[in-house]
């Protein structure tokens, strides 16, 4: 029971344990003008209580979703384990195209797959079994009903906070419909993002682009770019000496929540252990102009840094030499 007696809808034995601390992120109603604040200083934060996926979240129960998602196959991506890692399968090393990138193999596959059977797949699921994770664009080949409930999403408020904050274009609208337990592990995305939950609880982990030494991100040539290369349940202290200092914030949200989650801060996902199938629809765009103004913002620097590995890559060809030039210009020079 929380304060005034009401049962919780979570409990904490429903979140993975990690040997980090988090501060909260904070929940401000959607006529807050202190969102604008937080969105202007590129900080997260929760909006509660708006009208942004109203539709969705009178209507998109699972049945309602097998219904109405349409007859097309969706993707899904499937894992051994809990994890779900984006890999960018045009960065993987083969023969053909004789790329020389790194030797990889795909942590999950990537199927076409009828709702109704991913329904019975999440619904039938036993311990031991391959995890699934559906992700469907809202912006093609979805059912009318669907459809209908999507144009009546509040586009005033979420267009208002895109021009008032000069971001760029919408780029896309996805729906994610994962099984309890399933992992987004720590990554950042090139875009703004409105991460609108409709069903089930998430566990939203954030750190800002100033972390980037504390997460050690993949080289930009890798297929797990943009990821970070620690495993939060298990980290390589030796490795990673700097994971233990990061310091990030966390939400816990629920239907109806609408966390911001800024461009290029990391985030760690996951829905809640015995909490149910979770399902979200987020907003990206992408990022507005950036000016070089002084000093820097911290994530202009991720990007400046994202510039520089990829010349390097671009000439040197073989991302073997790339490290080794790196620490030959730093080593003894710069540090
Ligand atoms: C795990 C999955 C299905 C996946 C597999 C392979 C390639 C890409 C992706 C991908 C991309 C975004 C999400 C939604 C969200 C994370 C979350 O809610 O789990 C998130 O990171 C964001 O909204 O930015 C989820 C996925
Ligand atoms: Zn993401």
């Amino acid at each position: 029971m929380d304060g005034e007696g009401n049962k919780k809808p979570w409990d904490a034995s429903q979140l993975r344990k990690y040997d980090l601390t988090f501060d909260e992120i904070p929940r401000l109603h959607y006529k807050d003008p202190k969102i604008d604040e937080y969105i202007r200083a590129n900080k997260p934060v929760v909006i509660i209580e708006s009208n942004i996926i109203k539709p969705a979240l009178q209507r998109w129960t699972l049945e309602y979703l097998e219904k109405n998602l349409g007859q097309t196959g969706h993707t899904c991506f499937v894992s051994k384990n809990h994890q779900f890692k984006y890999y960018d399968d045009k960065k993987i090393y083969d023969k053909t195209n004789n790329t020389k990138g790194v030797e990889f193999t795909p942590p999950t596959k990537k199927v076409e797959m009828r709702i109704e059977d991913f329904m019975k797949r999440v619904k039938e699921w036993k311990k031991g079994d391959d995890r699934i994770y559906l992700q469907q664009s809202l912006t093609t080949s979805v059912g009318n009903n669907i459809v209908e409930d999507f144009v009546k999403f509040d586009w005033d408020y979420v267009n208002g906070k895109q021009a008032k904050h000069n971001w760029g274009p919408l780029t896309s609208n996805l729906l994610f419909i994962a099984m309890e337990g399933n992992q987004t592990p720590c990554h950042y995305d090139e875009q703004e993002n409105f991460f609108a939950q409709v069903q089930g609880y998430k566990r939203c982990i954030l750190f800002p682009p100033s972390q980037f030494e504390c997460l050690y991100p993949y080289p930009v040539h890798h297929p797990h770019d943009r990821q970070s290369m620690v495993d939060f349940e298990h980290p390589d202290n030796a490795k990673f000496p700097k994971f233990k200092d990061a310091k990030g914030c966390e939400a816990i949200v629920g239907p109806g929540d609408v966390l911001y989650i800024p461009i290029y801060w990391w985030h760690h996902i996951e829905s809640l252990m015995r909490g149910g199938p979770t399902t979200t629809v987020n907003f990206w765009y992408k990022g507005g102009p950036s000016t070089l103004e002084y000093p820097l913002k911290d994530h202009q620097k991720v990007a400046i840094s994202r510039n520089v590995e990829k010349m390097l890559l671009e000439v040197l060809q073989d991302p073997k030499e790339v490290g080794p030039l790196l620490s030959a210009m730093v080593l003894g020079r710069y540090t």
